[in-house]
């Protein structure tokens, strides 16, 4: 018999690309998560697969929750971060195209909630982090430049991953450009070129599938729980 009971989860996009991951793996996979309510703007159907679902103007009245988990859009943000603070429960968020406002108001929650906001949860990308930091310390001088893929329906450029790539490569001491692409379903590249007279360097994320992002965040979300209110890191999480 396992010693923990469930925690218990909202999803909130729960009807986007990412929040349809997420359902599917706490049905299909053992995460010692139980999702207890699916949220999205619209919602076509009350009860599916047992998980009972809310419209974004019913979010106030939803269950009790330890956790809620967010991909939704920036206009859904404030709403499930200011319902998390009422709460007092924790956030795991991977939404981009934030504010600065909303940054801002990120920080000041994680002073009464415990908080984990990431561009992007794949364990590849926050190695990929490290590396960009270390390759800009190592070639001061050198062209940078950030080449990010995504689908076409993806609203945001540049992606919220390639920004926070363009920060560690800044901490390094480089000046990273950008650019975006939108074709077909690519689920997400990444590419941070380093370029020199004579000379390249590659290093390239590529994600075929976004149960690797949902991975990071379930498991994110069940590190998180009753945790003390604070900001954390993906790496702070693993
Ligand atoms: N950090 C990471 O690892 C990753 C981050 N992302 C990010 O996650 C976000 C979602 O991506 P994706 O799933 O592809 O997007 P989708 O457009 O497929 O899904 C968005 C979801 O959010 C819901 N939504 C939109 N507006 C609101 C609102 N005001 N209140 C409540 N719910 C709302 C939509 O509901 P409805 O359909 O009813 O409008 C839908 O369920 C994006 O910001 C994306 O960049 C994506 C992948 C990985
Ligand atoms: O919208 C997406 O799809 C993705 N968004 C994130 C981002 O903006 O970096 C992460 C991932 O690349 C997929």
């Amino acid at each position: 018999m396992d010693a923990h009971p469930p925690v218990r989860l909202l999803i909130h996009g729960a009807t986007g690309r990412m929040g349809q991951a997420l359902l599917r793996l706490c049905r299909e996979e053992t995460t010692g998560c139980e999702v207890v309510a699916a949220v999205a703007r619209r919602v076509d159907t009350r009860v599916v697969d047992g998980v009972p679902r809310f419209t974004a103007a019913e979010l106030s009245g939803v269950p009790a929750f330890d956790v809620a988990i967010d991909f939704s859009l920036p206009e859904g943000f404030d709403a499930i971060l200011a319902l998390c603070v009422a709460r007092g429960t924790a956030l795991v968020s991977g939404t981009t195209g934030l504010s600065d406002a909303q940054k801002a108001a990120l920080d000041a929650a994680s002073t009464t909630i415990p908080l984990a906001w990431a561009s992007n949860f794949s364990l590849g990308v926050a190695v990929l982090h490290d590396l960009v930091e270390r390759a800009a310390k190592l070639l001061p001088g050198w062209d940078c430049d950030i080449v990010e893929a995504h689908h076409t329906r993806k609203l945001d450029a540049p992606s919220g991953t390639a920004l926070t790539l363009g920060t560690a490569a800044q901490a390094g001491g480089a000046d990273p450009h950008y650019a975006s692409i939108r074709a077909g379903d690519i689920v997400g590249e990444h590419l941070v070129q380093f370029a020199a007279a004579g000379e390249r360097i590659e290093l390239v994320h590529r994600a075929t599938n976004r149960d690797i992002f949902a991975r990071g965040a379930l498991h994110a979300a069940a590190r998180l729980n009753a945790r003390a209110p604070g900001r954390y890191r993906v790496a702070d999480l693993l």
